[in-house]
Parts: structure tokens; C-alpha cells; sequence
């Protein structure tokens, strides 16, 4: 590759990113990519970086959080590599957050494949190698090819890499499946088939892992071709001894339109014009024979065929969800306000508000301090229950000798040491209002019992009654692990989980989304009311929090927000008033403002430094950045955010 073919490939994706243009054909998906990697993470294509590859220790935990998925995916991944063995290329598997976790290659190119980061423990997140197949597909959760000059970084050019997405049982976004190889033809049409393959086997992993989990329910397989229905269903619902659905795959969410926690719930008679007989003949029968089933609404034709339980002990519990209707949410001020300009959450808001008054229990999963309880309140809020109690128990900040009567209550001298008229138990104040239960993976087993019958029956025993009290109870529950491993390792009930389960909402960390300017604006807002300041952010400490990793997500943004606000001179807050670990990731941010803000004003005051070195560096953008010590894309993203124009481009 020559080094004009890289300049003019940086000049392409710059332009593309300062000014929505290029002078290739590539697509919009690669467009968007190419901005985020300048805009969003700093990223300059004249500066090219080497592969990182995360140590021996980190891609262990990394794969320990996808262990059992792994193991079904190698069978599908050795299957596909035979396909592909003669032609180049390498198979890699990599989890949600782009780090290689398995690869099949050809040992004989190890050290090529490996210096060009095609290799297991290799990060192929954009923020670290920039618009690639992985990390593109990653951050857009589609499938698509990133061929050659479609890659942000030059020295990935001669690469070709087509990647699909893989989720899990429940909709959520899990690995991807990525086909590269180290040349390729020039045309992109050349990988037509090849991501084709990627799509199909990503699906019949996805499959495998759909079946694999859940073994122990009713399997509904439908498909358009009776004789393959048996053997591959393109479309599975998983379903309890009631005829509700537990579980839907990609090829179900796909025909519904809707998010696998809308379809979950839901009677098949809901979903398919079956009468409750017609089930339980299907259950019999196994298969239905020449017999079709036809959804409802849409009127689509499909053979059908079911596959059984593994055999089980004891019948489990069933979740029973009300219908959901797919009309457009309203406007809940309270659920609005908590995401900016970020697609995910957004989606899930919107999927929070279909899910409001409709008397159904909500899992909420996401790191610590991504605002867990924030949603659960919101939904509180923004719902009928509005005016009753929203009661918030951490599960794993009571003492588990306590947690018992905490919840569930206790008569007079139930207990000694208890109140002489006993106590109203958590269930119980939060009647006909909503019990957010926090970490309720720490919820010991014996008690998973009694809220599962609480929740089952409506009712509440409390210690030392004889007589169980009705209660109208609804549950937001929260947890930063993930319970299916908690089910696996036998310390959270699995019925219980179904029964909580009405629909699941994952909050992304915080630097994993879009809307950090406006998420860091909101608290900084929030913090300054407070304190009755009105204080902005220079642009140096705005651009250190936008690059920050925030592993304590918007609890972390509020602490360090609170006390850049005590620190600071009260109106402009600056890179010198954050915490060091905030400016320490930065080599080109000095202790002291790199770009001087001027203290009275707004953002229109601070772009008069940027001009100014502008105009006496004769807008050479690299003098500039050098002069203020600044990355090249940090400049180029400063014109573009205060609309300076250089005057040969006016
Ligand atoms: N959308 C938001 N806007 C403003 N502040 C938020 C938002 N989401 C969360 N926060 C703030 O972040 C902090 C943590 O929020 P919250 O307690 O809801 O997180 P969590 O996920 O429940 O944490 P944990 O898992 O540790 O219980 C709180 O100070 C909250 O005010």
C-alpha cells in the first residue's frame, strides 16, 4: 500500500467526519462508524495503532463470562472453518465488548495473522482499532462486511472482515462472529458470500444456544419448509406447561417486530390462531403432522413441529404477561429525561414505557451506577401507582438475619427484640405501589421461596401471623450480575427468576453510550442548583470526562461533578478541578487548561482561543495542535462543534 493510498484515505474519512461527505461510494453504516471513531472516542487516522491485545489474565475473565455460549459456539465455528480453510481466512469469535475470545486460524500464518491483531485476546472495540468488522457491528448490532478502505485505520486497508451479531436467549447482544482474511480482492461484492456464511452459522449457534438453554421447556419450531422444520426451525419459541412463551430467538423476534420482552409473556393462543385444545395436541402429538399454524394479525403460514422437555422433577412456575400493544409510547417526561442523543437507551425507554400499568414485574440489569434504581423510580413515577408507596430495598445491605422480617413483617412478640406491635413488613408498605428489590442476586435462597409464593399468590404471611395478609404487589428488580449464572451455580431460584422476569431492561455502562455530553451537562446541572452555582466546563475538562472510562458509571460522573464543583473557582470548571485519574489518561492534557475558557460565557466564549491559534497558525490544523497540545481530531471536532469554517472551504 502506498503512502498516497493511506493520505487520501485519511483525507476521506476526515472530510467525512468534519463535513457528512466523501469522495468513495461507502456506505452510511461505515459513515456513521468513521464519525463516532473522530467525534466520539478522539480517534485520528494519521495516527495508526498497533493491535492492542489484552493480557493472558483479562481475556480469561472475558471468556469466563461467556464460558457455556463458548462452548456451543466452537462446535459451529469448527463446522464453518471447514467451509472457509482453503481460502485465507480466519474465524474469530469475540464477546459484546470486542475482545477476541476464540479463534480458528491457520497455524502456519500465526505471527501475520497476529501482528494484524486477527488473533485470540486481540480488542477489536471501534474505541481501540477504530471502524473494523467487529467493531462496527458491535456498536451497531448488525451484520455487515468492512472491506479494505472501509477500515478507519490505513493500516488496516488491506484487510477484509465480515461480521454478524450473536444474541442470547432473551434478545440481548452477546458476541459476534467475524470471517477476515489478511488480502482480499479489491471489489466488496467478492464478500457477498462470505457474509452470508457468517449470518447463517451466526444464527445456527444463536439456535443451538437457544435449545441448549432452555432444554427444559416445550420447543415450538416453525418454518416455511415442512421438510426442514424438523431439523432446523428458522423460527423456536420456548414455552411453559401453560402455553406461555419464555423464551422467543432472533428468527421469532424478527416476525413479531417487536423486543423479545413484548413476546415473552404472551399465551401462543395470543400469538397464533390456536385454541388452548390445539396446544395440548401439540404437546401430545409432538409434531403437527401436514398441519400449519397461522399467526395472528399478520395471517403468515408456517409448518410447524414441537420439541419436549428434558424430563424434570417439578413443574416450574409460569410468567404471565398482559398483551402489549406496539403503539408508538408517549411522552413520560419522567423516562424521557434520563438518556440524550443514545439509541439504546433510548430503545429502552421506549420499551420502559410499553411496559408501564401493565401489572408486570421488570428485571433491570447493568453495571453499578448506571441508574437502576433511577429507572425503577422513573417507572414508578410515570405510572397509575404514581401516588402510592415506592419502597427500595437493597438485598445485599441488610444483614441476611434481618432481610426476613424486613420484608415480610412480624406480629406482636413474634420474635424477641422485635417492636412490642410488631411491623409492618417492605412487602407490605409498598402494597399496590411498587417493592424495588436491589441486588436481588443476593437474596438468600430461602427467602427467594417465600417472595416467589408471595408473588404467585398475592398474599403475605408475616412472621408469627396465622393468617396471610393480600397484597397488591409489583416488582422492579435490579442486579449487576447476571442471573442465569446465579441459576447455574444454584444460588437463584429459576422460577423465581421467570416470575420476575416480566420483561428485562439492560442499562448499557456509561461509556458505552452516545449521550455522555448530555448526561455530563444534566448532573453538572443538577450538582450546580444544588449548591446554587451556575458553572459550566471549560473545553479540556468536557473533553477529559468525555474520554474517560467512568468504571463507576453516572455515580462516578455525579462524585467527580460534586467535587470539581467544591474545587473550582464557582464558574468555569476546568481539566486542573477533576480528579487526577480524569486527566492522568491523557499525555496532551497538562494539569492546566490546555484551552483557556473564558470565565464569563458560554462555549461561544471558549472557541476565541481555538480561532485565534487558528488564524496565527494560517489554519494549519497540525500547528494548532501542537500549539494547544491537543490530538489533530480533537481540533477538527472543536471547528465542526463551534462552526469554524477554515476560508477555503467557505
Ligand atoms: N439518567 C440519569 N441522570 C442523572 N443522574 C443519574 C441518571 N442515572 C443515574 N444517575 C445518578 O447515578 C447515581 C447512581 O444511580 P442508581 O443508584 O440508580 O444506580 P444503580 O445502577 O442502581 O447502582 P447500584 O447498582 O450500585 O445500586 C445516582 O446518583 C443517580 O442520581
Amino acid at each position: 500500500m502506498t503512502n498516497q493510498t493511506q493520505s487520501r484515505h485519511i483525507d476521506n474519512v476526515m472530510s467525512v467526519a468534519m463535513h457528512g461527505t466523501a469522495a468513495n461510494g461507502a456506505n452510511e453504516l461505515i459513515h456513521n462508524s468513521w464519525r463516532r471513531c473522530v467525534n466520539d472516542y478522539g480517534l485520528d487516522p494519521a495516527r495508526p495503532k498497533a493491535p492492542h491485545i489484552v493480557t493472558s489474565a483479562t481475556l480469561r475473565a472475558h471468556q469466563e463470562q461467556i464460558e457455556e455460549f463458548m462452548q456451543v459456539a466452537r462446535v459451529g465455528m469448527e463446522q464453518m472453518y471447514k467451509r472457509v480453510s482453503g481460502l485465507g481466512y480466519v474465524l474469530l469469535l469475540t464477546d459484546a465488548q470486542g475482545v477476541t475470545v476464540d479463534y480458528i486460524g491457520n497455524d502456519a500464518r500465526a505471527p501475520d495473522l497476529k501482528k494484524a491483531g486477527l488473533y485470540l485476546g486481540a480488542e477489536w472495540s471501534e474505541r481501540s482499532a477504530g471502524t473494523c468488522g467487529v467493531g462496527t457491528c458491535v456498536a451497531e448490532q448488525t451484520a455487515l462486511t468492512c472491506h479494505r478502505d472501509d477500515h478507519f485505520d490505513p493500516t488496516h486497508i488491506p484487510l477484509t472482515c465480515s461480521a454478524a451479531p450473536l444474541f442470547d436467549p432473551e434478545g440481548k447482544f452477546l458476541a459476534v462472529l467475524d470471517l477476515s482474511a489478511l488480502t482480499s480482492p479489491t471489489y466488496k461484492e467478492s464478500q457477498h458470500l462470505a457474509l452470508h456464511l457468517t449470518m447463517m452459522y451466526a444464527e445456527m449457534i444463536e439456535d443451538a444456544n437457544f435449545l441448549r438453554h432452555f432444554q427444559d421447556r416445550w420447543i415450538l419450531r416453525l418454518g416455511t419448509a415442512w421438510a426442514l422444520v424438523e431439523v432446523s426451525g428458522e423460527i423456536m419459541l420456548a414455552y411453559d406447561d401453560d402455553g406461555v412463551v419464555v423464551g422467543a430467538n432472533t428468527g421469532a423476534r424478527r416476525l413479531f417486530g417487536r423486543a423479545a420482552g413484548d413476546v415473552v409473556g404472551q399465551p401462543l393462543t395470543a400469538l397464533f390462531d390456536l385454541a388452548p385444545d390445539d396446544l395440548l395436541r401439540l404437546a401430545r402429538a409432538g409434531t403437527m403432522g401436514e398441519r400449519s399454524i397461522v399467526t395472528r394479525g399478520s395471517n403468515q403460514m408456517f409448518y410447524a413441529s414441537v420439541k419436549a422437555p428434558r424430563p424434570r422433577p417439578a413443574a416450574r412456575g409460569s410468567v404471565v404477561v398482559e398483551a402489549a400493544d406496539s403503539a408508538a409510547p408517549a411522552h413520560h417526561p419522567e423516562l424521557d429525561c434520563l438518556a440524550g442523543d443514545d439509541n439504546t437507551m433510548r430503545r429502552l425507554l421506549d420499551q420502559a414505557k410499553r411496559l408501564l400499568n401493565r401489572k408486570l414485574n421488570i428485571l433491570i440489569h447493568g453495571e453499578t451506577g448506571t441508574g437502576k434504581e433511577v429507572i425503577a423510580k422513573a417507572l414508578h413515577r410515570s405510572s397509575e401507582r404514581a401516588h402510592k408507596p415506592f419502597v427500595a430495598v437493597n438485598c445485599g445491605a441488610i444483614p441476611e438475619s434481618l432481610i426476613e422480617s424486613e420484608l415480610f413483617g412480624y406480629t406482636a412478640g413474634a420474635f424477641t427484640g422485635g417492636r412490642a406491635k410488631g411491623m409492618k413488613g417492605l412487602i407490605l408498605q409498598s402494597d399496590g405501589g411498587t417493592l424495588f428489590l436491589d441486588e436481588i442476586g443476593d437474596m438468600p435462597l430461602h427467602l427467594q421461596t417465600r417472595l416467589l409464593r408471595v408473588l404467585s399468590e398475592q398474599e403475605v404471611l408475616p412472621l408469627g401471623a396465622d393468617k396471610p395478609v393480600p397484597v397488591d404487589l409489583t416488582v422492579i428488580a435490579a442486579s449487576h450480575r447476571d442471573l442465569r449464572n446465579l441459576i447455574g451455580a444454584g444460588s437463584f431460584r429459576e422460577d423465581l427468576y421467570y416470575r420476575l422476569c416480566g420483561a428485562t431492561l439492560h442499562l448499557p455502562a456509561l461509556r458505552d453510550r452516545a449521550d455522555k455530553r448530555y448526561l455530563i451537562e444534566k448532573v453538572l446541572a443538577e450538582e450546580a442548583e444544588l449548591l446554587g452555582m451556575d458553572a459550566h466546563l471549560s473545553l479540556d475538562a468536557m473533553h477529559a470526562m468525555l474520554c474517560f472510562a467512568w468504571p463507576g458509571n453516572i455515580r462516578q460522573l455525579r462524585n467527580v461533578l460534586r467535587f470539581a464543583l467544591a474545587v473550582s473557582d464557582g464558574r468555569t470548571i476546568t481539566a486542573a478541578d477533576l480528579p487526577q485519574e480524569l486527566t492522568e489518561q491523557f499525555s496532551v492534557l497538562p494539569a492546566a487548561p490546555a484551552v483557556p475558557a473564558i470565565a464569563s460565557g458560554g462555549e461561544d466564549c471558549e472557541a476565541a482561543p481555538l480561532l485565534d491559534a487558528l488564524v496565527r497558525h494560517k489554519w494549519s490544523v497540525t500547528k494548532v495542535s501542537e500549539e494547544l497540545n491537543l490530538a489533530r481530531a480533537t481540533v477538527y471536532r472543536y471547528m465542526k462543534k463551534y462552526g469554524i469554517v477554515p476560508p477555503n472551504q467557505r
